[in-house]
């Protein structure tokens, strides 16, 4: 089972990161929001940012601050009272990470997400599109489950797996779980004195399961969402460190592959997985027809196909759907995921790229089917 230690080349290599603090730390134990406990993170996610790496930041806290703000002493039960609370809560916190990152003259992205924005494949690409363009822009993307507005059977509820879907949304190398604990113990420290801390284990291993206990008092799911949320983030091959956030070098340490924290170790190549999945699939949604050059690039270059290389379109899809690709003379070329659907790729078709958002009237991949998401027939 776990192992001791292991090299962590993998994760001081990750270049796009997502980062989440959970409840519990924010507030030092429900004291209400600590700007000094979010300055103190914002200047290690800085020191990510100046080595060239990418970072995004899933916050919770937005309930937990409210409660200080309207001087509740205890986390309501009710949906209506945690909404309101999270209400007052978020401007606070979101603005504490606007005033910590200014010091350095970075700019932040305020964005609230709910279940149904990764549910739905139009809202996941535009979700997907947005968060991607904000980081070509450097801007530092906070996010938050839009807690106002999400219902009882439509809610994230724990922001842990908020943050392993956000790293599929970008296919984020490295998820850092920021908690009250060291990471992962055999058992839940907080009730068993016993418990010892694992470095490195296999996200799929079984013997997790038993040892994942539930929350503290703040905040939601304990180690059982983390794991949870750990092999969700797995099926983007993405890896999941859980460490303690109150560590004073947490971060950097974390990202430069030293031996801290858990390292839950995803083994699966997800663009190899995707390749292979689609190289199975039965049924595809439409075909494109390519021209000369596309195929060439395609087959000898391994590039994405853009819309400027289409010469015709058959059949009705959906952005996300399978599509078959065929050479001039109708031979197989590829098949891939495509970014458009078939209306929108019939008006821009044989087009560059850059004419989409002018044709189209908002923005779009520039890629018609990313290189990522085709695989050669
Ligand atoms: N096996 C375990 N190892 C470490 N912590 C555990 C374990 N099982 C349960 N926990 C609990 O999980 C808590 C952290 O999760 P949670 O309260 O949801 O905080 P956060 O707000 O950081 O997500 C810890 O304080 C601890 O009591
Ligand atoms: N969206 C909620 C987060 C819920 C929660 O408590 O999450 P976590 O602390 O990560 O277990 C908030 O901002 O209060």
């Amino acid at each position: 089972m776990a192992e001791v230690s292991a090299d962590r080349s993998d994760i001081a290599n990750a270049n796009r990161w997502v980062v989440k603090l959970g409840s519990a730390l924010l507030t030092d134990d429900g004291e209400g929001l600590k700007p000094e406990i979010v300055a103190r993170i914002v200047s290690m996610c800085e020191r990510l940012l100046d080595q060239g790496k990418q970072v995004v930041i899933v916050s919770s806290g937005a309930v937990a601050a409210g409660l200080a703000y309207l001087s509740w002493a205890e986390r309501p039960k009710k949906l209506h009272d945690l909404q309101a609370a999270a209400a007052v809560g978020q401007t606070h916190l979101v603005k504490a990470y606007e005033i910590a990152f200014a010091r350095s003259g970075r700019t932040t992205a305020q964005i609230l997400l709910s279940h149904d924005d990764v549910l739905n494949r139009d809202r996941y690409l535009n979700a997907r599109n947005t968060l991607n363009r904000l980081l070509e822009l450097k801007v530092v993307p906070i996010i938050n489950e839009n807690d106002t507005v999400a219902t009882d059977e439509f809610r994230f509820g724990d922001n842990d797996t908020l943050a392993a879907l956000v790293a599929n949304l970008i296919d984020a190398d490295a998820v850092l779980l920021l908690t009250d604990q060291e990471g992962f113990f055999t058992a839940d420290p907080r009730k068993d004195d016993t418990a010892t801390l694992i470095s490195v284990c296999d996200v799929d291993a079984q013997e997790l399961d038993s040892m994942a206990g539930g929350s503290g008092r703040l905040g939601q799911g304990g180690m059982q969402t983390k794991l949870r949320a750990a092999r969700l983030a797995a099926r983007s091959a993405t890896q999941t460190i859980i460490a303690n956030g109150r560590r004073p070098e947490v971060i950097t340490e974390v990202a430069s592959g030293k031996l801290v924290g858990t390292w839950l170790r995803a083994n699966k190549p997800s663009v190899a997985a995707r390749k292979q999945w689609l190289a199975g699939v039965q049924k595809d949604s439409g075909v494109v027809t390519i021209d000369a050059g596309a195929v060439r690039v395609i087959q000898d270059q391994g590039r994405s196909l853009l819309p400027v290389g289409v010469v015709a379109v058959s059949g009705s899809f959906r952005r996300g759907d399978t599509v078959l690709c065929v050479g001039p003379s109708g031979e197989r070329i590829a098949r891939g995921l495509v970014n458009l659907d078939s209306q929108e790729l019939s008006l821009v078709k044989g087009v560059s790229s850059s004419r989409l958002p002018e044709l189209l009237g908002y923005a779009v991949d520039p890629e018609l089917i990313h290189r990522d998401n085709l695989v050669l027939l």
